[in-house]
């Protein structure tokens, strides 16, 4: 059978040409009737393309070099790299040890040994050095929203999503032992816990300060031995940096949820027999109505879902176009950020993205993986 390779979906400009998978035209049902087919790069088990010959080792000619002969393909693995209590992972992330995004990788991987990264772009690159196995990160909070900076930083490198964690933070007042809270005039801590921890810091009059991550703010009242300072922080970062807990659960909204990914080198192959989610990315001509076009491709299929974002292109913020009314019109260039609920195993899911893949001008699949169900 000859298969035609009709999209790559990769890194737009990488030279690096395959950063999930793709999508293969010519493959026809039992009924004949036409079905793309999207497979998975991450790991093949079964005979492999020969990369200079582009010829598999069962002698099928491959379109290019990671085409295969779909007929052989083995049926979805899981394929294990680590143990699933995650003895001896190594997770990049970013804070000092005791912040709650530590608790995040620690909640999905008991056992892992967690590298702390001064920023967001170091536990990526952790990752892609292989000092790391696996990087954790937050995406989004039921408060605040999304983290804008991470989903440009999925674009920009090259790992895959292979989980994701929700987590609920319990956030505490914390101080130098023997300091009651009316002794406190500020509050030190991350952006996000402060704003999370309002009502508490008004009670108390208190000015805030925003530092990179909670367990930081910790560290840092510990030792400067800063009196008339509290921290919002975990009841762990209390621990490790020899603080008291003042007050406990102290978040306006108790059911505050943040939202991580886990990202590694490699995908993880898609499953249809537990929930799975798939995040993708996509850029789209300017007009009426593509948008709608965009997301129907789902809602046609019944596939939900969970979140869409749009960012701006920055290398390529503004689109000038033609139009026959106004001249020359300018619009803003966006990348369009969306997870849906289906396993890229699913068909339902291959046929969705071969659809928005016929009019998207950019097309890459971020990751496929387990959705947490634990909340
Ligand atoms: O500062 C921390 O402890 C973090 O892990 C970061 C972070 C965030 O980025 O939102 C994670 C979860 C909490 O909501 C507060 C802060």
């Amino acid at each position: 059978m000859a298969l035609k390779c009709v999209a790559v979906m990769g890194w737009p400009d990488s030279g690096r040409s395959i950063a999930s998978g793709v999508v293969f035209n010519g493959v026809r049902n039992s009924n004949g009737e036409p079905r793309k087919i999207f497979v998975s790069l991450g790991r093949f088990s079964g005979p492999a393309a020969n990369q200079k010959t582009g010829k598999s080792s069962t002698g099928n000619d491959v379109p290019g070099k990671l085409c295969r002969n779909l007929v052989s393909l083995p049926k979805p693995l899981t394929i294990s790299v680590t143990p699933n209590d995650g003895t001896q992972v190594r997770i990049s992330f970013k804070g000092s040890p005791g912040s709650f995004t530590e608790d995040a990788a620690l909640k999905a991987y008991p056992n892992c040994e967690t590298i702390p990264c001064d920023e967001f772009e170091e536990a990526f690159k952790a990752v892609e050095l292989w000092l790391a196995e696996k990087a954790i990160l937050p995406i989004e909070n039921s408060s605040g929203g999304s983290i804008h900076h991470n989903y440009d930083l999925l674009l920009r490198h090259r790992l895959h999503i292979v989980g994701e964690v929700q987590f609920v933070a319990n956030f505490c007042l914390l101080a130098l032992p023997g300091i009651r809270e009316e002794k406190l005039k500020c509050v030190l801590s991350h952006p996000q816990a402060l704003a999370s921890s309002d009502i508490v810091q008004t009670q108390l009059g208190v000015a805030r300060e925003n530092i990179d991550d909670t367990a930081s703010a910790a560290q840092y009242v510990a030792s400067n031995g800063l009196r008339d300072a509290g921290v919002v922080a975990s009841a762990r970062a209390a621990e490790i940096y020899g603080l008291n807990i003042l007050a406990d659960r102290i978040q306006d909204d108790p059911d505050n949820i943040t939202r991580f990914l886990v990202l590694a080198r490699d995908p993880i192959m898609p499953r249809t027999d537990k929930p799975f989610k798939t995040s993708i990315v996509f850029t789209l001509d300017e007009g009426p109505g593509v948008l709608t076009k965009a997301l129907a491709v789902f809602a046609l299929r019944e596939i939900n879902l969970t979140k869409i974002e749009s960012r701006p292109q920055k290398m390529r913020a503004l689109r000038v176009v033609d139009d026959s009314n106004t001249g020359r019109a300018k619009y803003f260039d966006y990348l369009f950020y969306i997870d849906f609920e289906a396993s890229m195993a699913d068909p339902r899911a291959q046929n969705a993205l071969g659809h928005l893949q016929e009019f998207a001008t950019f097309l890459r699949i971020l990751g496929c993986y387990p959705m947490d169900t634990s909340l």
